[in-house]
């Protein structure tokens, strides 16, 4: 019989800090009553107004997994604003955190070969489940000496059977740029097999040491990865790929979903034979590290003296970050209008809007502006910059319209683009907040006006207000990548 944990807060003690995703807050903790070491996500509520729906939609589907390769969870509740999701410590930590810690340059072929299997093995079993991940890599696989390796965070994962056609597919646009499936970008029907193209991304990442786009911004990614040949393995100064690994991956990143294997068939390739029992491989590489907690402590260590030193490099790696860890969930745009823009202006046009879209979406605070903003009113602020009409995703037009009488059309030219920038650093105190949805951000409108300054417009999910001393700045930056 499953053992059955606490439902009460009171019941475990919190210890360190081991994660800070994009959602939620993770800490190692002790479930006092079984003397037991359990990790606790946790979701503040209040951060995302009280919508419960995603996090605990992800808290049921952890719960009822029952496969060694994917984390479940022991239990969920609700305390205070806090919704706490109480699950197993994997003492390893995410391969991205071991890469970024010991392993740069990625990691051995047999150790990859392990890790990429038991994964397949989790996705084999959510996929016959009529599961999708949505939002497989690095990051999310955790490894311990004595659970194995993990997929974990299912906050993007979804039911086939939801989406209320026969063919079980989806169209939401959900995942982070570098792992996402060529068909996942443009919105088109898609299924499991887009888990096997986040799946060849996640094994190049773990080859390489980081992903195949690593130093591209996310607007680049996508567009490279709709306009230009899958990425693929090559050797390096430093490592030579088996055959067997080329052919996993190559098989993987084909464009056409229908030609990529389902992880059933992936497990019989032969390269996968040379996984190891996941213990001693596991413990080959953990053996040499320090233990979790203390890794977490040396990197944000190290990452604030890189972030003193190398100011305006980092604030971009630091944005890579944040767009890695928080990825682009029911991000509000119509990729059907985006590419029919891309038809009648020039590519160059196309790519401006983008990279202002991408940068309005993931551009990174500093870090004591955005833990005010996170603590502001559910909402996340960016460092952003206009509400001119003229930037407005084409998606969110409509419903702006409503908001605004005098809309105007999306006009995608460069010297608008420009005159759009020029126009919000004159307003240098215009800001964004990130708001989870734009129809929350609709009914949020009036109350920002009351709380927070005077609201100056609504771009999708962004609400703009009149309270941000940082947005010259960032305008000035946008305006520089525009007119590059
Ligand atoms: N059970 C666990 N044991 C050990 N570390 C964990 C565990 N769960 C999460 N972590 C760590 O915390 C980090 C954030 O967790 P998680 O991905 O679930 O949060 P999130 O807010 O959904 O993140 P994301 O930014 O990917 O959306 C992970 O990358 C991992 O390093």
């Amino acid at each position: 019989m499953k053992k059955k944990y606490p439902n009460r807060a009171e019941e475990y003690q919190l210890l360190e800090l081991i994660g800070d995703g994009a959602t939620a807050l993770v800490h190692r903790a002790r479930c006092v009553p079984f003397d037991e070491i359990v990790a606790i996500k946790v979701v503040d509520l209040e951060k995302f107004n009280g919508d419960l729906t995603k996090f605990s939609q992800e808290a049921k589907t952890m719960i009822l997994i029952d496969h060694p390769n994917l984390l479940s969870a022991h239990c969920s509740f609700v305390a205070g604003q806090d919704l706490w999701v109480v699950m197993p410590f994997m003492a390893g930590g995410s391969c991205h955190h071991i890469m970024k810690c010991a392993y740069p340059l990625g990691f051995t072929e047999s150790f990859i070969a392990t890790v990429l299997r038991d994964t397949l093995r989790g996705l084999e079993y959510l996929h016959q489940n009529g599961h999708i991940h949505r939002d497989v890599k690095a990051g999310n696989i955790l490894v311990d000496p004595n659970l194995g390796v993990k997929l974990a965070d299912f906050g993007s994962s979804a039911f086939l059977f939801d989406s209320g056609d026969s063919h079980k597919t989806r169209k939401t646009f959900v995942g982070t740029p570098s792992w996402m499936a060529p068909e996942v970008i443009q919105q088109s029907e898609y299924d499991y097999k887009a888990d096997i193209w986040s799946f060849g991304i996640t094994a190049l990442e773990l080859a390489y040491g980081h992903s195949p786009f690593k130093s591209q911004s996310p607007y680049q990614i996508l567009i490279d990865t709709l306009t230009r040949e899958p990425p693929s393995l090559h050797n390096t100064k430093e490592k030579k790929f088996s055959r067997y690994f080329k052919q996993v991956i190559a098989m993987c990143l084909l464009k056409d979903p229908s030609a990529r294997p389902s992880a059933h068939q992936l497990l019989k390739h032969y390269f996968f034979k040379h996984a190891k029992s996941h213990n001693r491989i596991v413990t080959d590489v953990l053996d040499k590290l320090p233990s979790l907690v203390d890794r977490v402590h040396s990197l944000k260590d190290k990452e604030t003296e890189v972030v003193c030193q190398m100011g305006q490099l980092v604030e971009q790696e630091e944005r890579s970050k944040i767009e890695y860890q928080k990825g682009i969930s029911n991000w509000n745009f119509d990729i059907n209008e985006l590419k029919a823009q891309a038809s009648q202006e020039d590519n160059e046009e196309l790519s401006a809007f983008l990279r202002t879209l991408f940068e309005l979406d993931t551009l990174h605070e500093d870090g004591e502006h955005t833990s005010d903003a996170h603590k502001e009113n559910g909402v996340v602020s960016q460092n952003c910059t206009n509400d001119s009409p003229k930037y407005q995703a084409p998606a969110t037009k409509s419903r702006n319209d409503d908001l605004q009488q005098d809309n105007k059309v999306v006009d995608l030219s460069k010297d608008k683009v420009e005159l759009a920038i020029d126009e919000c650093i004159d307003q240098p105190s215009a800001s964004f907040s990130q708001l989870p949805s734009s129809d929350t951000a609709i009914s949020m409108k009036d109350q920002h006006a009351n709380t927070e300054g005077q609201v100056l417009g609504q771009k999708g999910r962004f609400t703009v207000t009149s309270d941000n001393s940082e947005s010259s700045k960032v305008a000035n930056k946008l305006k520089q990548q525009v007119m590059n």
